[in-house]
């Protein structure tokens, strides 16, 4: 099964990979051609165009930044639409509003092709390791299809019936993360200056009902001032607007939600958009007087 790629992201790149060693044949492409050397290293070929890559593969997955990526690379020259046709499947798991994705689909449909979005969740590793949660919603036909190459991606599959409930649920596991994100930050930093060790939290969190891999995986490296991006902070905020947008859509009220997107905004005017999301945990350690 020949598969084709655009978006060599840290997410993009750690899944074709896997595919790769998988024993798909893979062909990629990335606006920054140059990162796909390491992909063309290990055995995937290169296209020079979205529309190339859609002519050449029956199936085409897309991993882009945000909802400006995503319809670039399908609507703009030498984007997919140029070259979707009936008997193609396009398949975006990038992190995006339901919106552009009803876009997206609509335009693919029109073109005789098929459409599914196909968001994840997990990070850098989880996509290395193929253990990631796939958030399916589109064209059943395709799900169906594509359900040997889920099953190298992640470790378990949801389809979720129309276009754009897929989107919908990946925001909201994200803005429930984003706001989880905060409140650990902040329990550290009120641990530390009300004098307790900030491990000690860490280790009792871990034994009490809201242990979860996230605090585990994150808490020590936090406590250690350290944000090697997995996930990057600007992606994050990115998720805390759209679910906030989907929150206005559906007159959710969501302060949490809404303080912890300040917080994300206020890490990416400081400069920390490309870190971990993590790195939020900045704006409240700079602001932590010293003892
Ligand atoms: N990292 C993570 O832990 C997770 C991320 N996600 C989601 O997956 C998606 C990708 O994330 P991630 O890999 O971390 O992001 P990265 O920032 O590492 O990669 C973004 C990719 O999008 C491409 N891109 C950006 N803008 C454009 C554009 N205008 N036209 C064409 N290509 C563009 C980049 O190309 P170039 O190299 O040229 O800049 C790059 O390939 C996001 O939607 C994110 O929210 C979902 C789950 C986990
Ligand atoms: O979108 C990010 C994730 O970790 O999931």
């Amino acid at each position: 099964m020949e598969i084709g790629f655009l978006g060599l992201g840290i997410m993009g790149k750690a899944i074709s990979v896997n595919l790769l060693r998988s024993g798909f044949k893979v062909t990629v492409w990335n606006r920054t051609l140059s990162k796909c050397g390491e992909l063309l290293d290990l055995g995937a070929s290169v296209e020079e165009t979205p529309a190339a890559v859609i002519k050449k593969c029956k199936y085409t997955i897309a991993m882009l930044s945000d909802p400006v990526a995503a319809l670039s690379v399908v609507f703009d020259k030498d984007g997919v639409l140029e070259q979707i046709s009936s008997g193609k499947g396009y398949i975006d798991m990038s992190t995006v509003d339901a919106d552009t994705s009803s876009k997206i689909s609509e335009a693919i449909l029109a073109k005789g092709g098929d459409f599914l979005e196909a968001p994840v969740s997990g990070s850098k590793k989880p996509a290395e390791d193929g253990q990631l949660v796939i958030l399916a919603a589109g064209v059943q036909a395709l799900y169906n299809e594509m359900i040997p190459v889920f099953n190298v991606v992640g470790k378990k599959s949801f389809y979720l019936g129309q276009v754009g409930n897929g989107a919908k649920m990946k925001l909201v596991v994200n803005m429930i993360m984003g706001s989880m994100m905060n409140a650990l930050s902040e329990g550290l930093i009120l641990a530390d200056r009300s004098g307790l060790e900030p491990k000690v939290l860490l280790d009792v969190l871990d034994l009490a009902a809201i242990a979860n891999p996230m605090f585990k995986l994150k808490g020590p490296a936090m406590i250690e001032r350290n944000y090697p991006p997995a996930f990057p902070l600007k992606h994050q905020q990115k998720d805390m607007r759209l679910a906030l947008a989907l929150g206005d859509e559906n007159a959710v009220s969501m302060p949490v939600a809404a303080a912890a997107n300040e917080a994300f905004k206020k890490a990416r005017s400081l400069g920390l958009g490309d870190l971990d999301f993590s790195a939020v945990h900045e704006t409240l350690e700079a602001a932590k007087p010293p003892h």
